[in-house]
């Protein structure tokens, strides 16, 4: 393996159900056509959360195994050609392993949870149904110790206060356990988010005291082993930020690891992490089927690099080229690297970078492109850049017919990026590579009306196709929904007969 890192630059829709745990699940069969699935009664499927309309979490009490945009969702799939989009609806409770609380309220009377809709009065929610159970748990601590121990709440007005935000993360990767026991004893790694400047500005006693609390009551030699490590993050801006620059781990594990889409993954607290740990390892291993073997990948928008790498496991990859904004997530995805298996052999490299700045000298000599961009969708220069893909084919054509210029002309991208680039192996990784220009672009989206228009003005000139499209259920409870699309180069291929013939034999089956 070689690793650098950078520091530079339908008619027929099918249903697939996990819902598992807490209210009894609802009997589904597995990628059943949609049109055909029975449909349970609305409560089966309900949050059952005393939290909700107070909550701003969650805007769905019923049905949550069918959100409603799933329709919008499989007409503008149709529309473009996707007859079998599929829907895979998840685990309906306890999916969140990951949570940003806000802590306002007062020492005798601390309120943790989200604000209400529309305003800054934080709603407490204690028994929240999206929580992963062991985040309520260590919720319910963080309340006691905070009374405990007089730590004051922050007030937003004033600017004073100990404590702003707590994250709690869940991992389940615990190897010693039976693997069907592993979720339900998931320890959650908390960080404090501390209205001060650093580790001894006043009041860091507190910080101490109350770190100390969660791990005494909630650590390995407590009755009941519920906490992971505990970090603190110093916040004193009065924009509305959660996290400020400086972390600082204060007790227990300082690696976080999961295992998601075949790979064990580390995930620092200051790095972005899916919310949805089941529902990203099934999209995942939906996503490897359409990398193939040996490909080049770019992984735009990579965080920590998880996609990417879990592709290297898994397809065999030449090339992994991730790109991320964050260079917080550098330090998760040296540590990912540590652990995936010594077989590998692909030349794998992370850029601290915008991917919207230059988007062609990523695009370059990768084969697939994965992106994954926060919910607002993809930057206009990027959009450009991929719809202007063949422009970048004829660069890379003209190159490789002048083999003398190769240097100057395929390699601008290279040496540019390598200008403020860390490089931890020796072996140059693009040797032996042809450079190519991407075939297959997934777009894995958390922001349908984004993606919609995204989706819209790729197709626009036709230059890519919309080959699949996969959902799976992310946020139940809400009107998100998590998008996985394959586009093609090319102009769209048309369906053979007989597989139009199976389709309505299917069709009048059911
Ligand atoms: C939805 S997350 C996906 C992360 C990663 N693919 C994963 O699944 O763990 C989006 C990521 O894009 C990063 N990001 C946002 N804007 C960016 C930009 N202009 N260039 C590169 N990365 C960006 C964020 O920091 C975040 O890590």
């Amino acid at each position: 393996m070689t690793l650098r890192l950078f520091t530079a630059p339908p008619s027929f829709p099918r249903f697939t159900c996990h819902a598992t745990t807490l209210p009894p699940p609802p009997q589904f069969s597995t990628a059943t056509p949609l049109s055909s699935t029975p449909q349970p009664a609305p409560l089966t499927c309900a949050l059952h959360c005393p939290h909700f309309q107070s909550c701003s979490g969650c805007t769905h009490e019923h049905n949550l195994h069918r959100p409603v945009i799933l329709e919008d969702a499989t007409n503008f799939f149709r529309k473009y050609g996707v007859t079998d989009f599929t829907f895979d609806t998840c685990k309906l409770w306890g999916w969140r392993c990951r949570a940003k609380l806000a802590v306002r309220g007062s020492s005798t009377n601390p309120l943790i949870g989200l604000y209400e809709e529309g305003t800054h009065n934080v709603i407490d929610i204690p028994e929240c149904k999206a929580h992963h159970p062991n985040i309520n748990a260590a919720v319910e601590l963080l309340r006691q110790g905070i009374t405990e121990l007089d730590v004051k709440p922050f007030l937003e007005d004033e600017g004073t206060g100990d404590l702003r935000y707590v994250q709690m993360a869940v991992t389940t990767h615990n190897t010693s356990l039976p693997a069907a026991q592993r979720y339900m004893n998931g320890k959650v790694q908390v960080t404090l988010v501390w209205n001060s400047r650093k580790e001894n500005s006043p009041g860091s006693d507190k910080l101490n005291a109350l770190a100390n609390f969660l791990w005494k009551n909630g650590g390995p030699r407590s009755k009941l082993h519920l906490i992971h490590s505990v970090w603190a993050n110093f916040q004193t801006s009065d924009k509305n930020i959660i996290f400020g620059n400086r972390w600082r781990h204060l007790l227990g594990e300082r690696d976080f690891w999961e295992h998601v889409g075949g790979i064990d993954v580390s995930l620092a607290p200051s790095s972005f992490g899916q919310a949805n740990t089941r529902a990203f390892d099934i999209l995942l291993q939906k996503l490897q089927k359409y990398v193939p073997y040996e490909s080049s990948v770019t992984d735009l928008y990579a965080g920590a690099g998880v996609i990417g790498l879990s592709l290297a496991a898994t397809r065999k990859c030449r090339s992994i080229k991730c790109i991320e904004i964050n260079k917080e997530s550098k330090v998760s995805f040296e540590k990912t690297i540590e652990r995936l298996p010594s077989t590998i052999e692909s030349s794998i490299t992370w850029h601290h970078a915008d991917a919207s700045k230059d988007p062609f000298l990523w695009l370059a000599g990768s084969d697939v492109v994965v992106i994954d961009p926060p919910r607002k969708g993809l930057d206009a220069s990027l959009i450009d850049a991929l719809k202007n893909i063949s422009s970048l084919e004829r660069k890379v054509l003209s190159s490789l017919e002048r083999p003398n210029s190769v240097q100057e002309e395929k390699r601008p991208w290279v040496l540019r990026a390598k200008e403020s680039s860390v490089q931890i192996a020796s072996k140059s990784p693009e040797a032996n590579i042809p450079q190519s220009a991407p075939q297959t672009l997934i777009y894995i989206s958390c922001g349908w009306e984004s993606f919609k228009e995204d989706c819209k003005s790729l197709l626009s000139n036709k230059v890519w196709y919309l080959e699949k499209a996969h959902a799976f259920n992310f946020f139940p409870g809400t009107q998100s929904i998590e998008v996985l699309a394959v586009f093609k180069r090319g102009p769209q291929k048309k369906k053979s007969g007989k597989k139009k013939k199976k389709h309505l034999q299917r069709a009048s089956r059911h």
